[in-house]
Parts: C-alpha cells; sequence; structure tokens
C-alpha cells in the first residue's frame, strides 16, 4: 500500500495519470481499459481533470468499458441522485465513453440477486477492472460496504446505516429520510479483484476511518481495512485526513525518495 499525502489539486493529477496511463497501455495493445467509476464528492476532481485532458490533450475513452461500485434500490430510472446518472453528469457526459460502456447495478431490478449476479459475470466478462478509483465512508465504508460486512463479499443488496444516510442526505436536501434504506454494492471480494486501487480521502472527517485502514487492524468493523490484503494500492490523503496517521513522516519520505520508474 502507498500512501501519498499532499495538496488535492496534486492527488487528482495522480489519480488522473493512473487512469490515463492504463487507457493509454491498453488502446496501444488494441485492447479496451476497464475502469472502475466511484461516486460521492471525493473522485470529483479527478474527473474534473480527466476531462481536461480529454478536450486539452486528446486522451480519448472510446472503447473504454465502466462500472459503477454501488447505486441506491428504488431510485427511478431519470433521478438525478440516482448515481447511474451521477456518473453521467460528472464524468461520461463530458468525454467520449460511451454511455452504453458504462454499467451499474440495477437499483430497480425485479430480481436483486439475479441482477447482482449478473453484475459480477458483468466484471469478469469484461476482462475484471484495471483501476478501481475508491473514497471511504467516515465510518470505513468501501462503496456501500458497512461496518460488519464480509470481508470477502460479492455484489449484493445491503442496508444503509443511520450514519452514511445522514452523511449522504446532502444529495437530497438535507432530509435523511428522503436517502434510500437500501443499496446494491460491489462486496469488499469483487473491489478486491480489480487490478489497481485509487482511493482518495480528504477532510478530518475521514481520518480515524484512514488511519484504520492503513494501520489498523483487519476487520469487518472498518471495511476498507481490507485493503491491506490488496498487493496493489494507492491511498491519496490531504493533510487533514492524513492527520491521525502514526507513520505519516515514513510515507512522506518513502514518497519523496520514490525512484522515477517505479510509478504509482
Ligand atoms: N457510496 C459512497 C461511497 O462510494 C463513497 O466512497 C463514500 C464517501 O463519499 P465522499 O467521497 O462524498 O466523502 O460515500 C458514499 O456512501
Amino acid at each position: 500500500m502507498e500512501v501519498v499525502i499532499g495538496a488535492a489539486d496534486e492527488l487528482a493529477r495522480l489519480a488522473a495519470d493512473a487512469v490515463e496511463e492504463r487507457v493509454r497501455a491498453r488502446a496501444a495493445l488494441g485492447s479496451r481499459a476497464v475502469l472502475g467509476l466511484a461516486t460521492g464528492s471525493s473522485p470529483l476532481a479527478v474527473y474534473d481533470e480527466l476531462v481536461r485532458r480529454h478536450r486539452e490533450e486528446g486522451l480519448s475513452f472510446a472503447g473504454v468499458e465502466a462500472f459503477l461500485l454501488d447505486e441506491y434500490v428504488g431510485l427511478a430510472a431519470d433521478d438525478p441522485r440516482r448515481y447511474r446518472n451521477v456518473i453521467d453528469q460528472e464524468l461520461v457526459s463530458r468525454v467520449d465513453l460511451d454511455p452504453d460502456d458504462v454499467h451499474g447495478p440495477d437499483g430497480l431490478a425485479a430480481d436483486v440477486p439475479a441482477a447482482c449476479a449478473a453484475y459480477e459475470i458483468a466484471i469478469v466478462a469484461a476482462g475484471g477492472i484495471d483501476v478501481q478509483l475508491l473514497g471511504v465512508g467516515a465510518d470505513g465504508h468501501l462503496a456501500f460496504n458497512e461496518p460488519g460486512s464480509s470481508l470477502a463479499s460479492r455484489t449484493r443488496l445491503k442496508t444503509l446505516t443511520r450514519g452514511t444516510r445522514a452523511d449522504n442526505a446532502r444529495f437530497f436536501d438535507g432530509d435523511v429520510d428522503a436517502v434510500p434504506r437500501h443499496c446494491l454494492t460491489q462486496g469488499l471480494g469483487t473491489i478486491m479483484q480489480a487490478r489497481h486501487l485509487v482511493l482518495l480521502a480528504a477532510g478530518r472527517a475521514k481520518s480515524e476511518a484512514v488511519h484504520q485502514l492503513v494501520e489498523g487492524p483487519v476487520s469487518a468493523m472498518w471495511p476498507a481495512t481490507v485493503l491491506q490484503h490488496h498487493p496493489h494500492v494507492t491511498v491519496l490523503l490531504d493533510e487533514a485526513a492524513a492527520s491521525r496517521l502514526q507513520l505519516a513522516g515514513y510515507y512522506r519520505e518513502a514518497y519523496a525518495a520514490k525512484p522515477p520508474w517505479q510509478g504509482l
């Protein structure tokens, strides 16, 4: 696990570098990159940077396939809070990514277990996710895998905690009761199969979750700690999110002394 502590614009550039590198490398081989997209505030600056590179530097997403981490259950197909619509607005509609190549768990499925199983199969059929962008909840949730989630879980229905619903009420005019109770989410086991995980966290409210995920014991009580078992994780933090790290000095030194050939 590599921890980088820096300014917001630098972190967004690094995450965009990881995405761009994969997209260009796959295109050069004549194959398609598979991206894992996250919603929430954390990746927004990354999407802005990718859009800028698309417009100014010719970065093309044509042929790229993308999968969302999670989705609310029960929001109407045209509801702007539906994550599939959020990602259209934040990224897909601003670049040349074909909307038909962007997939999310179906929060309106009549047969939820079948829809979740189909989602898992679709990810595998695409060849697996090359780069997965991630945020983390203040309680350590990853995607919508709340505390207590199996570390081996697959895409399934979950019940949101009151805390997560309160955090996300800002997207529902501050009305916690308007936030759906249920969601479909990639499981922790699903997320762990992506080849490179790039997690962004900002602000003091995330500092305990960040401390646990980087330095705490692996536990379902802090679902993001499962990332300690992944061979290729990049954790991009602002100063406030990094403020409870015990080994922050070491992470800074390691990053500053990193051989240029190493990449992210
Ligand atoms: N389902 C999402 C997660 O995928 C996201 O990572 C997390 C943090 O969100 P934010 O980036 O807005 O802090 O909260 C939401 O509940």
